[in-house]
């Protein structure tokens, strides 16, 4: 009989998650995502990861909270991918950059900035962050099909929340304030922390990342004197995550993927 080994982290053992596994930073909102699961129930829980596994047209899928930031985002996806995983998808909470970009509003990522380090460790830094095609489409229909106002493009990924929000406080702030001038220049959605190093890593492990956000607020509304208010429901973004996998589900079953 094959050895189950019971990974460090997530304490799952092959069998105990799907192919498909969604992934959110808060392991709160992890119950909400297997609510529109049949038959869900929890798998595991330890540290940062609460994992939860159901299905979603007869598939199995699992939902597993990541924490905050590229480390213990890559943690999980390399023990659910020892597992059996191949597919995730992230829905996450973003701050917008773009004007545009408002609270409450989805922005569905194409690719991600990597100033980040966790995904150093797995590609050189010539190697784009990009999401998934598949997944990237999937999360685009949900989004339009459910009527929500939808941004696509490019987020950006940093490890300090606070070096976005507060880079003065930083002896490095010339370099983040510089950086976050050229992020807006170059048209960037949103800034988030886990989606370049999950994107990289899905690449390295040969498996497909898309990710799905909520927007919070938008500080560079607030420095326009734009009208801006604070969102935190993130139930719409998890139902993005959830009827974008059913999309991607039976848009796999068609190809024979
Ligand atoms: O809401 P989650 O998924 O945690 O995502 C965002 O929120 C956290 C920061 O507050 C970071 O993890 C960031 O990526
Ligand atoms: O502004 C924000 C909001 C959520 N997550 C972030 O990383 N930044």
């Amino acid at each position: 009989m094959q050895k189950l080994e019971k990974q460090f982290h997530i304490h799952c053992v092959p069998g105990d998650v799907g192919r498909y596994c969604i992934l959110p930073g808060d392991p709160g909102r992890v119950p909400a995502i297997a609510a529109l699961f049949d038959d869900a129930h929890q798998v595991a829980y330890n540290r940062e990861f609460n994992v939860w596994t159901g299905t979603l047209l007869g598939e199995k899928v699992t939902a597993c909270s990541t924490g905050i930031g590229g480390p213990s985002a890559a943690i999980a996806m390399e023990e659910l991918h020892k597992c059996g995983a191949d597919t995730f998808i992230r829905t996450g909470t973003c701050g917008g950059i773009d004007l545009n970009v408002q609270s409450g509003d989805i922005v569905v990522a194409t690719g991600a900035i990597r100033f980040e380090h966790t995904s150093l460790e797995y590609a050189p830094i010539e190697f784009p962050a990009v999401a998934d095609w598949e997944i990237t489409n999937a999360l685009v229909d949900a989004t339009k099909a459910m009527g929500y106002p939808l941004h696509i493009g490019v987020v950006q990924c940093k490890d300090s929340f606070y070096g976005q929000h507060s880079p003065d406080a930083s002896p490095v702030s010339y370099e983040l304030k510089a950086k976050w001038e050229s992020w807006k220049r170059l048209g960037v959605k949103a800034s988030e922390m886990e989606s370049a190093a999950l994107f990289v890593e899905a690449a390295a492990l040969g498996c497909r990342c898309g990710s799905c956000f909520h927007v919070i607020w938008n500080q560079e509304r607030e420095a326009a004197g734009l009208d801006q208010k604070m969102s935190e429901d993130t139930s719409t973004s998890v139902k993005v995550a959830v009827e974008g996998l059913k999309r991607l589900i039976e848009a796999d079953r068609k190809a024979g993927r």
